[in-house]
């Protein structure tokens, strides 16, 4: 089936605010009217800067999150309506996820063994002896040898245990994996290793992929598809070759300028000022405060989306959006 396997549409997740440990009467808006999609076999990177809201979209496409409104459909079914039971069943066996550190994601105390076969006793899958071979073919499926499995996970490096994260995130066959920073802790020699492997297992498997990173040369170079988010908010959204290339969003642009090879021709924009804060996002576009071309309009709502106009299905939201650095075809 071609589609999207799970979209978000028109998401918001409203949390009550702490201070000091006490929960405040203020609300942060962690993600407001977000939609978005990945469908089978898709890389869809989602970057922004620190509190944008990529973990919150991240918690709710796989299920840790309930949205506060809006809609999750898995294969067009909406997730939220559903009976617990067969929400649970369906998060749980269809969407997998990759925490950013694995050192804290696993746990230390289980042998690898265990660690892949806890979901597969818990959703039952197969008899025990089905089980033992599920676990050596999901080492292999990750490049680990066979004997990993007795390892603890404190004895393996941090490559080797991202390695084990990841084949525990497939041990039920998920259709879509979130990997929310995955690489961001390990050693820069081995991050290419773990991104080179997610890419592998998308094409043999033909896994989706929500793949998070404030390493936006990372997500260029791995991603389909590009949302960026600010404050909240998914600004722009599109084909990564046309988000990365022709931002038409001015933080987008600022976000892309900063890595020249990416956005080929176009000036360093460098952003001042500080994000204002999620409980209090400015009206209009959370974005206006910091951005260079800003005037009254930009107060008055949060810009509706605008298409390219071609089938890519490139957007944006904004009201002065950026001039083509040069003409697609
Ligand atoms: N459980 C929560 N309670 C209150 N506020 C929260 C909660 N979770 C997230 N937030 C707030 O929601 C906003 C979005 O957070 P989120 O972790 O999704 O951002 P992020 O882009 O993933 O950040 P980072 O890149 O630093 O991980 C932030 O202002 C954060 O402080």
């Amino acid at each position: 089936m071609n589609g999207p396997v799970v979209s978000l549409e028109r998401v918001h997740v409203v949390h009550t605010a702490r201070s000091g440990g006490m929960f405040s009467r203020d609300k942060v808006h962690a993600l407001t009217d977000a939609t978005v999609s990945v469908g089978r076999g898709e890389i869809l990177g989602v970057v922004g800067e620190s509190g944008c809201g990529k973990s919150t979209l991240a918690k709710v496409v796989v299920g840790l999150q309930p949205p506060t409104s809006g809609t999750v459909r898995f294969r067009g079914d909406d997730l939220w309506s559903m009976p617990a039971k067969a929400r649970r069943e369906t998060f749980g066996t269809s969407v997998g996820m990759v925490f950013q550190d694995a050192s804290t994601a696993l746990n230390p105390r289980l042998p690898v063994r265990r660690i892949l076969r806890d979901p597969l006793d818990i959703h039952r899958r197969g008899t025990v002896r089905q089980r033992e071979e599920r676990v050596r073919d999901l080492l292999d499926l990750v490049g680990l040898p066979g004997h990993t499995a007795d390892a603890l996970p404190g004895r393996l490096s941090g490559g080797q245990r991202q390695r084990v994260a990841v084949a525990r995130a497939l041990a039920l066959e998920p259709q879509v994996i979130v990997a929310d920073e995955p690489t961001s802790a390990l050693d820069v020699s081995v991050r290419a290793q773990v991104l080179n492997l997610l890419v592998d297992l998308r094409a043999s498997l033909g896994l989706g992929l929500v793949f998070i990173s404030h390493d936006i040369q990372t997500v260029r170079y791995l991603a389909d598809r590009i949302a960026v988010m600010y404050l909240g908010r998914v600004v722009e959204e599109g084909p990564a070759a046309e988000v990365a290339g022709e931002a038409r969003h001015p933080y987008t642009r600022a976000l892309f300028s900063a890595t020249p090879s990416l956005l080929d021709g176009a000036e360093r924009i460098v952003l001042t000022g500080p994000v204002p804060s999620a409980t209090r996002p400015p009206s209009g576009c959370p974005f206006r405060t910091r951005c260079w071309k800003a005037t009254d309009e930009c107060s008055a709502q949060f810009p509706p989306s605008t298409p390219a106009g071609r089938e890519s299905g490139h957007s944006w939201h904004c009201v002065h959006p950026e001039p083509l650095l040069r003409s697609i075809p």
